[in-house]
């Protein structure tokens, strides 16, 4: 019976498809514009077969030399444009914002799964322009110098944590990343690796991440069959999507109701959600647009906690590769702040660019988000002669940007020099190199609100652990080094594969330095 439904409804799909794409080309290109060129697909399914569904920006490589900078493909009906060059990707997402600011339609996700309303995956429209007020407001350069205190503290907690657990990077990395989001935006302070918000938040994660590839079930391609019972699609599909749907209350409404009652209490301390809802509070009480507020905020533990972990162990990872380079850090931070008897502060960030230097590096060597996020325009557009349909998926190929040899030559090699202007008597970064801070955080009115915020963390927690520490590479019973396997492995966004790494004390005076910050944070 089960296989005489699948059969059915693949006839039922491939009709509906049919109805939908037969005509789609006429009536939406007057000009009868080329497309932008690509690999010529199969009748009805398009290119639905060509699209890898693991690293695809390997293939999008190979058609890149084929095809060139921008790439079109036609999946069961829907326009895919992939750009693989910052210019292209530059004059359409920044320069065209007002076209190119959706996303897909993602309807397993956004409305089987209730995800919809973060803003991470919210449509470009009104309660997007609010919620992005609303994170940019503490989030933009001035609003995030206001956690600079709170970033140096959980940055001297991770080394005091690693002094006494040096095996355990992994566990305390997550720890503090998790604890400074969730102090930011609910006030909540994190006591122990067991806090139920961070395990209620991961899970969120993980559902999202162990969903499957967005936008590519059959729900998503034709509305009317999320009318038919979720069991059809298997148990499996009813679980997955239950388990989103868990995560997106643990993410979203639940610990915005958690952070109200503590407001309305008074037993809270400031953050996001508290200003927020003092903003939004009308006389009579009620709390105006209350979804946008744990819309926006939701996501800024799903768009900064694994993003900003995965940029910490690519600190790791690439010190543990680059003795030199660790070496020559250090030398820099020495000169400047141990003959001061103290720590880095993030007022030392401008005396000191090669810490900076190594940061852009980290991110573009190992995209955390190969492909960025997607994009997805609202109108027909016209580009160099090609016409780009409304509704068009666009694919940022940030793997190819960042690799990009005009602009990165030798791009392989991690190399933090790339950056560094020699030619004064103060070392600083040169401003005439592409700065792949400008790639990796995505484009446009889209681009990372929390950037601000995830290059002052990276860069103090980076410039304290090189401070008080040489990491190094664990040594077998030989006594050879145990070099990591720098394979990245790849879902929304790319992980390095577990790895061990060594934390050596630098000196005894590093480690009274980290005991005495410590307790003047308690105080
Ligand atoms: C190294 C760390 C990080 C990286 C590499 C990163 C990267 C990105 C990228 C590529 C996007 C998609 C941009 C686009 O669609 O064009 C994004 C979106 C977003 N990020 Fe980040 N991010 C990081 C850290 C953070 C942090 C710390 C926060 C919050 C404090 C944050 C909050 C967000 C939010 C809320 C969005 C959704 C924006 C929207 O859809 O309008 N991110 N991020």
């Amino acid at each position: 019976m089960a296989v005489v439904i699948s059969i059915l409804l693949g006839c039922a799909t491939l009709f509906v498809l049919w109805l939908t794409t037969k005509n789609r080309r006429k009536p939406t290109n007057p000009k009868d514009l080329p497309y932008p060129p690509g690999p010529k697909g199969l009748p009805l399914l398009g290119n639905a077969l060509d699209m890898p569904a693991k690293e695809p920006w390997t293939k999008f490589a190979e058609w890149k030399k084929q095809y060139g900078d921008i790439i079109g493909l036609s999946v069961l009906g829907k326009s895919i444009i992939i750009v693989t060059s910052y210019e292209i990707v530059s004059e359409l997402l920044d320069d065209r914002g007002a076209i190119y600011s959706d996303r897909p339609v993602n309807r397993t996700f956004n409305e089987h799964g209730d995800w919809g309303n973060f803003l991470a995956m919210i449509h470009y429209g009104e309660s997007f322009h609010r919620q992005r007020k609303m994170l940019n407001d503490f989030l933009n350069p001035s609003g995030a110098r206001n956690y600079h205190e709170l970033l140096t503290q959980h940055s001297h907690e991770l080394a005091n944590h690693l002094l006494q657990h040096p095996d355990k990077f992994a566990k305390y990395n997550r720890f503090h990343i998790s604890s400074v989001i969730l102090n930011i935006v609910y006030g909540h302070k994190v006591k122990d690796e067991n806090d139920e918000w961070i395990n209620g938040a991961d899970s969120a994660v993980t559902s999202a991440a162990e969903f499957g590839q967005m936008g590519a079930h059959p729900i998503d391609l034709f509305a009317i069959l999320g009318k038919l019972p979720y069991r059809i699609w298997g148990k499996n599909f009813v679980e997955k999507l239950g388990a989103l749907k868990r995560g997106a209350y643990d993410i979203g409404p639940k610990p915005y109701i958690w952070t109200k009652d503590k407001v309305l209490s008074g037993t809270v301390g400031p953050s996001i959600v508290s200003a927020l809802i003092e903003q939004y509070s009308l006389p009579d009480g009620t709390i105006q647009y209350e979804s946008d507020i744990y819309g926006s905020t939701g996501t800024v533990y799903l768009g900064g906690s694994d993003t900003s972990v995965t940029a910490l162990d690519g600190l790791v990872l690439s010190m543990m590769v680059h003795p030199e380079i660790q070496k020559k850090a250090q030398q820099y931070i020495d000169e400047i702040i141990s003959r001061e008897d103290r720590l880095p502060e993030l007022s030392d960030l401008n005396a000191l660019p090669y810490i900076s230097a190594m940061l852009k590096e980290i991110l573009r060597w190992k995209p955390i988000t190969p492909l960025g996020l997607p994009h997805a325009s609202i109108m027909d557009d016209e580009y160099k002669g090609m016409f780009i349909p409304a509704r068009s998926m666009i694919i940022t190929d940030v793997m190819s940007m960042t690799s990009n040899e005009n602009d990165f030559p030798d791009p392989y090699t991690f190399n933090p020099e790339r950056y560094m202007d020699y030619s004064s008597e103060k070392p600083s970064l040169r401003s005439d190199v592409r700065d792949p801070f400008d790639i990796i955080f995505g484009f446009g009115r889209r681009a990372c609100p929390g950037r601000h915020v995830a290059v002052a963390q990276m860069w103090i927690m980076c410039a304290t652990l090189l401070s008080v520490f040489d990491i190094k590479c664990p040594l077998d019973d030989n006594g050879d080094e145990i070099r990591p396997d720098l394979e990245y492995v790849s879902s929304i966004t790319s992980h390095p594969k577990p790895f061990k790494s060594v934390f050596a004390p630098r000196s005894e005076r590093a480690v009274e330095l980290l005991k005495a910050s410590l307790l003047v944070n308690e105080q």
